[in-house]
């Protein structure tokens, strides 16, 4: 009893100190915003409950459709309004200006937690520095020389599937995300450190490191559609500090952190005794002049740099952005790339014309026919652009600006003054699917749209004008992988192997990334397989 009175008096007081302050902003532009009718508002927990309740940003699409480009919400724990932004222009500001527009500070110390001090965690001038250093890792020219581990990666796939199905009687019916997510976690083991998780071997124990950063991940899928994941971050965003309390929750450390940390230590290791045998071997030459690290991994590129370059990153950085890289870069590319099979499965038209296409270049793809093949590249943006794996993100401004609009909004005009403080959404998936640029068939999967000629100036600013990897300088810094691994994956699995739907029904929701929900079962898409 005392701890729930406890609680309702903490509440009562928060909303004395907060309700004042919000009304003493009434005056500013956000308050001339449309937005959904407050009736439909949790007194408690705002606007922001229901889109947590309902599928991904399928609340965020139907109020975009109503209230156009630019809209506010209730904001939960009496946080003043939170603007909505799909506006082309005011979105585009918004990621271009990304050092006054900044990534929320209450969600920081769980990012450290989980992904260390790398990329992602990173702002201002240490994130400037870090994304300078790390750049040549993923350059056009460094992910073409990935394209030999991703084909054995994905034709190791293509080998383990086809085995199920042989071994079933009439097609093996499974769930994919456990096979493609195992395939990518393979992919990134070998390009970011250039070591074999194994995760796809068959003989693959229950407690090896493959085995727990899946088990963990699962956990976290399945927590995240939990009420208390909905809960716990508003109350950090209301309360800061509370991130740092000694509460297993706060300070859950990321498995796959541990782990990739432990092999980056090795490598990093074994770096240095080279280094210093040739230097105790009488070798004169200078730091830069020692024989460079000769893997074409990650780990390799940023260890090369490091010892060309004066301003290179420390050893806690390296192994905290290889982590970073381990974890953001396998879940995200296998939850966009499962949901695109099950799209195939669904309409077998596609599949079939996808399949002839690969086939059509014969068994052995090089990284050439794959950049050739049309059809192959408009089923991945479309697969991209309806299930962008971080399907929305938050920003804050740190000082009053004034943000551009591609659409005046009543009352308002053409321009829209933002305070201090001001929180915004930016729902990828809403502007991916925005029915007055992509037409009444906004929300079908139809890979043939890729084909038309199109108007660049109707979209958005963002790879090939989609925002599946958000946009400005703080976009996704592994697009270029992604988009390898994606149209690889897909052609080798495609070519021997028919995607048949279950007609099980799956739902889209956010935990932290985008997933496949079946009942009230995260990370789970099954589907059947039969060769071709
Ligand atoms: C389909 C796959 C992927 C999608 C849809 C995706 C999407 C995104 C998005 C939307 C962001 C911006 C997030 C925000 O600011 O809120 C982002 C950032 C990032 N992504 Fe990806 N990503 C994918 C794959 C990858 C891969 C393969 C890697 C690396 C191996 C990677 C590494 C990163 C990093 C390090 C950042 C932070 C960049 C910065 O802040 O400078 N991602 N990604």
């Amino acid at each position: 009893m005392y701890p729930v009175l406890s609680a309702i008096g903490l509440l009562a007081v928060y909303a004395l100190i907060r309700i004042p302050l919000n009304k003493r902003r009434a005056h500013d532009d956000v308050q001339s915003l449309p937005g959904p009718a407050s009736s439909i508002a949790s007194w408690i927990w705002g606007h922001e409950l229901l889109t947590f309740q309902h599928a991904a940003t399928q609340m965020y699409c139907v109020w975009a459709r109503s209230f156009g480009g630019l809209f506010k919400i209730k904001g939960a724990l009496f946080h003043p309004d939170i603007i909505v932004a799909t506006d082309h222009a005011a979105v585009h500001h918004i990621f271009a200006h990304s050092d006054l527009y900044v990534k929320s500070p209450a969600f920081r110390p769980p990012i450290k937690n989980l992904l260390g001090e790398g990329l992602v965690w990173s702002e201002g001038e240490d994130w400037h520095r870090q994304r300078k250093i790390l750049s040549p890792a993923f350059s056009e020219g460094a992910v073409k020389g990935m394209t030999s581990v991703i084909f054995e990666c994905a034709e190791r796939l293509e080998t383990r599937l086809t085995n199920l199905i042989l071994d079933s009687k009439d097609g093996a019916s499974l769930n994919i995300v456990h096979y493609i997510s195992a395939c990518t976690l393979d992919i990134i083991g070998a390009v970011a450190l250039s070591h074999s998780f194994s995760a796809q071997s068959a003989r693959t124990e229950a407690h090896s490191d493959a085995a727990q950063i899946s088990a963990s991940w699962a956990d976290h899928v399945n927590m995240g559609l939990k009420p208390i994941s909905f809960f716990v971050p508003i109350i950090v965003r209301a309360i800061p500090a509370i991130a740092k309390a000694p509460l297993p929750l706060m300070q859950t450390q990321g498995v796959c952190k541990t782990i990739v940390r432990r092999l980056g230590q090795k490598i990093l290791e074994r770096e240095k005794v080279t280094a210093s045998v040739e230097k105790s071997n009488g070798d004169a030459r200078q730091e830069e002049e020692l024989p460079q690290p000769k893997g074409k991994d990650i780990i390799s590129i940023l260890l090369r740099s490091r010892r060309l370059g004066k301003d290179s990153l420390s050893d806690e950085q390296v192994l905290d952005n290889i982590s970073t890289f381990a974890m953001v870069g396998h879940e995200t590319t296998a939850g966009s790339l499962t949901f695109t099979l099950w799209e195939l499965a669904r309409n077998p038209a596609i599949q079939d014309r996808l399949r002839a296409e690969i086939l059509s270049c014969g068994r052995d793809l090089s990284y050439d026919d794959i950049q050739k093949l049309e059809f192959l590249d408009a089923v991945v943006k479309e697969g991209l652009r309806l299930h962008p794996a971080s399907p929305q993100t938050e920003r804050l401004a740190l000082e009053d600006d004034v943000i551009p609009l591609s659409n005046p909004v009543t009352g308002i005009g053409g321009a829209f003054r933002i305070r201090k403080g001001q929180v915004i959404h930016i729902p990828f998936q809403a502007m991916n699917t925005n029915p007055q640029v992509w037409g009444p068939t906004a929300a079908v999967f139809d890979p043939s749209r890729w084909l038309q000629a199109r108007d660049p100036a109707t979209f958005p600013s963002g790879w090939s004008g989609l925002l599946t990897f958000c946009d400005g300088p703080r976009n996704c810094i592994g697009w270029r992988l992604a988009v390898l691994e994606f149209k690889i994956i897909l052609a080798t699995v495609v070519r021997s192997i028919i995607l048949v739907d279950t007609g099980v029904h799956v739902e889209e929701k956010i935990s932290p990334t985008l997933q496949p929900v079946v009942g009230d079962k995260g990370g789970l898409l099954p589907l059947r397989l039969k060769l071709v």
